[in-house]
């Protein structure tokens, strides 16, 4: 399987701080990863690369099935070739019906000029219920954003994601703050997600990487420390030195 994101001894440093030390990493196309570390490993920062946010000093970032530099490309131009990042905090607009969030979100994966005199047709229309049951949110639709819980909202923005078709989802720290039914309704999600798409998932909470049941990243002062399994990173000397801070 050839892979759908290639990072390649990636670097970068803030003021002589290396935050990402030749950093290799790679994901195939329908693929669940959780990306683990302490505090300060570089994990946002390795996001803040993929999405263009922040430019890497050495290295090389390869895209898609033509292998394309993503490094040529800006965020928004990353975004549209298919990479969505869902940020801790929800950000849906809370004024507005379920339904009408995530048809907004349909709506903005026009390009600019087909937005120009967009009405939402019957297609978007069942697409957007098509988004919320795959969310669990069918019988939330009309609800305005602001009335969910903190679960459901980050629901709805998986979805809003969802709605500009993305290969690969970043999304960090998605089960803070959740309940325990919600947890697991997010494992569900993230893991049917990952059947079609690559997902990337940022996570401090181990009961939670351990219910993904997916391939571990574990970083270290920016680089790869361990991958494989999380009972085999666990077991790894490195990873428990890194962890114990012995
Ligand atoms: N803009 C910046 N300027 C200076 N230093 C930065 C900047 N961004 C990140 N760093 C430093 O780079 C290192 C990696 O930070 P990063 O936020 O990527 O780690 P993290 O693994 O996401 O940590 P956490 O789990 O605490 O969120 C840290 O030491 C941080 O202080």
């Amino acid at each position: 399987m050839s892979a759908l994101l290639e990072v390649s001894g990636v670097s970068v440093s803030f003021d002589g701080f290396r935050a990402i030390n030749n950093l290799s990493f790679s994901i195939g196309p329908a693929e669940l990863r959780a990306v683990i570390g302490p505090n300060g490993a570089g994990k946002t920062t390795f996001m803040d690369i993929v999405t263009g946010k922040t430019r890497p000093d050495q290295g090389e970032i390869l895209w898609g099935d033509r292998s394309r530099s993503l490094l040529k490309l800006n965020e928004a131009q990353i975004a549209r070739a298919g990479i969505g990042r869902k940020f801790q905090r929800p950000t849906v607009f809370e004024d507005q019906s379920v339904a009408d969030n995530l048809t907004l979100a349909l709506k903005a994966n026009r390009n600019p000029f087909a937005v120009l005199g967009w009405r939402p047709s019957n297609a978007s229309e069942a697409r957007v219920v098509e988004l919320a049951a795959e969310l669990g949110l069918a019988d939330q639709i009309d609800r305005k954003a602001g009335e969910l819980s903190h679960g459901q909202k980050q629901w709805l923005e998986i979805g809003m994601l969802l709605a500009q078709e993305p290969r690969l989802l970043l999304v960090d720290e998605p089960a803070a703050g959740m309940t325990l039914a919600e947890r697991e309704q997010t494992t569900a999600l993230l893991c049917r997600l990952a059947q079609t798409r690559a997902v990337v998932v940022v996570e401090h909470d181990m009961d939670f990487v351990r219910r993904l049941n997916c391939k571990v990243t574990v970083l270290h002062q920016g680089s790869v420390l361990a991958e494989g399994s999380l009972d085999r990173v666990t077991r790894n000397p490195d990873v428990i030195d890194v962890y114990l801070g012995r």
